[in-house]
C-alpha cells in the first residue's frame, strides 16, 4: 500500500509552506493536498485579517500566489450567499471550510440536448475543517451558506491560477463566461481602477 506521511500543518503560515513544498513537483495528489488542508484546524486569529465580507455577495480575498503553481484565497459568506453553478477552467479546486458550514450541490455538464433544467447529481453540508475537492471532470457546483444567521469562510486552493470560468444558468443549461474579481490582495481591499469591468460568479 502507498505510504502518504501525514504532516499536520500547525498554523496558516505553516500550511502555506508545506503547500509550496508540494507544488513545486509537477504531478500532485490529491488525496494529499486533500488531507493536509483537512488536518489544519482553522484559527479565525490566522486568517481573520484575510477575511473581508460584503453585504450583498460572497467575496474572494487572494492569500498567497503559491509561486504561480496556485492561488490560495479565502471567500467570506454572509448570511443566504451563493455561487452560481459554475465550472472551474480544468483546474483542481480545493476548498475547505474556515467558519461556518456550506452547502456544495454537483451538477451533470448540459449535454446541449435537454434544454431544461439542468441535472443535480448530489447535494451535502460541508463542516469546519472539512476540505472537498472538484475538477470539471467530476461537473459543475454551486455552494451557498444557506444558515440565515451565520457567516461562513472558506479557503479555497486552485491550481493552476484561473482568472475566469463559466457559469451555467439552471434553468436552461446555457453558460457564460465570467471574470473573477479579488475583493482584497494580501489582507488590502482591491482599488477600485483594478475592478473596472470585472464581476464575481
Ligand atoms: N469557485 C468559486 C467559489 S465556489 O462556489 O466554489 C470561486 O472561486 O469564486
Ligand atoms: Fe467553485
Amino acid at each position: 500500500m502507498e505510504q502518504t506521511e501525514v504532516i499536520k500543518p500547525q498554523t496558516l503560515d505553516d500550511l502555506i509552506k508545506i503547500l509550496h513544498q508540494i507544488f513545486e513537483s509537477d504531478t500532485i495528489n490529491i488525496k494529499e493536498v486533500q488531507n493536509i488542508m483537512e488536518s489544519y484546524e482553522s484559527n479565525p486569529q490566522e486568517w481573520s485579517k484575510f477575511a473581508k465580507f460584503d453585504q450583498y455577495r460572497y467575496t474572494r480575498n487572494l492569500v498567497d500566489k503559491g509561486n504561480g503553481k496556485f492561488n490560495l484565497m479565502i471567500l467570506c459568506w454572509g448570511e443566504g450567499h451563493g455561487s452560481s453553478i459554475h465550472d472551474h477552467t480544468d483546474s483542481h479546486c480545493f476548498m475547505k471550510i474556515l467558519q461556518g458550514q456550506l452547502k456544495e450541490t454537483l451538477f451533470e455538464w448540459p449535454d446541449g440536448k435537454n434544454h431544461g433544467d439542468m441535472v443535480q447529481k448530489s447535494q451535502r453540508i460541508l463542516l469546519e475543517n472539512q476540505c472537498a475537492y472538484i475538477n470539471d471532470s467530476m461537473g459543475l457546483h454551486r455552494v451557498e451558506n444557506v444558515s440565515h444567521t451565520e457567516v461562513a469562510a472558506s479557503l479555497h486552493l486552485y491550481s493552476p491560477p484561473f482568472q475566469q470560468c463559466q457559469t451555467f444558468d439552471q434553468r436552461t443549461g446555457h453558460k457564460n463566461t465570467v471574470k473573477m474579481t479579488f475583493w482584497s490582495q494580501f489582507g488590502e481591499r482591491t482599488p477600485f481602477e483594478a475592478k473596472l469591468s470585472q464581476e464575481n460568479n
